[in-house]
């Protein structure tokens, strides 16, 4: 059945599926305006850890530090991962640029979350909604993936679409927020509840208008 939109998206998959050079992902749930997918597939295993592996040391080294990542909004721990250097990184970045349809260049580089028990992200928009930051570069779409499964809570929220998306390892949820139409971009609020057992890893990939990197 075909869904009447009026505004256009970059997440133009036709079918069921994405196949990007390496992998075939599965579009489990979408819904339009805003467009909201619910992707399988995106990462294996393997990747997952992977990418635990390689951000570990840093969330420890970054708590050490200020703790300026410690704030209401957001009690998780998170960094950003280093551009070059690790072949899983580069290979998983790829893939989310055919995914998300824009180049790496435009993206800001995978951020990893770790939340443990009683930890969350408030709701919250993920474009700018300064006007300085938002006017020459902005953010226009978001992939957030769960590296691992979460025994209880850890759901990407959208109050305003009264949507919850549940977190498994290697599944993601995407959305974009660049419409014409203001009230269409304020219906993408989302947040990470709380986990109430066990602990949640994500990696998140803000992409931008033009290139950024
Ligand atoms: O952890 C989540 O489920 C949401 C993460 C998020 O909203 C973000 O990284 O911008
Ligand atoms: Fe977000």
């Amino acid at each position: 059945m075909a869904i009447v939109v009026n505004e256009p998206s970059i997440f133009d998959h036709k079918g069921n599926v994405i196949k990007t050079d390496d992998r075939t992902i599965s579009i489990v749930t979408k819904m339009e305006e805003p467009c909201v997918a619910v992707l399988g597939n995106v990462l294996s295993k393997e990747e997952c850890e992977e990418l635990i592996r390689v951000s570990k040391d840093r969330m420890n080294r970054s708590k050490i530090g200020a703790q300026k990542d410690v704030s209401d909004m957001r009690t998780s721990s998170g960094t950003f991962l280093p551009e070059t250097g690790n072949e899983v990184i580069d290979c998983v970045e790829h893939r989310i640029s055919q995914i998300m349809n824009v180049p790496v260049q435009h993206g800001e580089g995978l951020h990893i979350l770790n939340y443990q028990i009683g930890q969350e992200y408030k709701a919250h928009y993920d474009y700018f909604t300064s006007k300085r930051k938002s006017v020459d570069n902005p953010r226009i779409s978001t992939l957030v993936m769960y590296l691992n499964d979460v025994e209880e809570g850890g759901e990407t929220y959208f109050p305003h679409l009264k949507l919850s998306v549940a977190p498994k390892q290697g599944m993601a949820v995407y959305f974009e927020y660049f419409y014409q139409d203001q009230a269409i971009n304020e219906l993408t609020l989302h947040g990470g509840s709380p986990v109430t057992k066990g602990e949640k890893w994500a990696a998140t990939q803000w992409v931008r208008r033009k290139q950024y990197r």
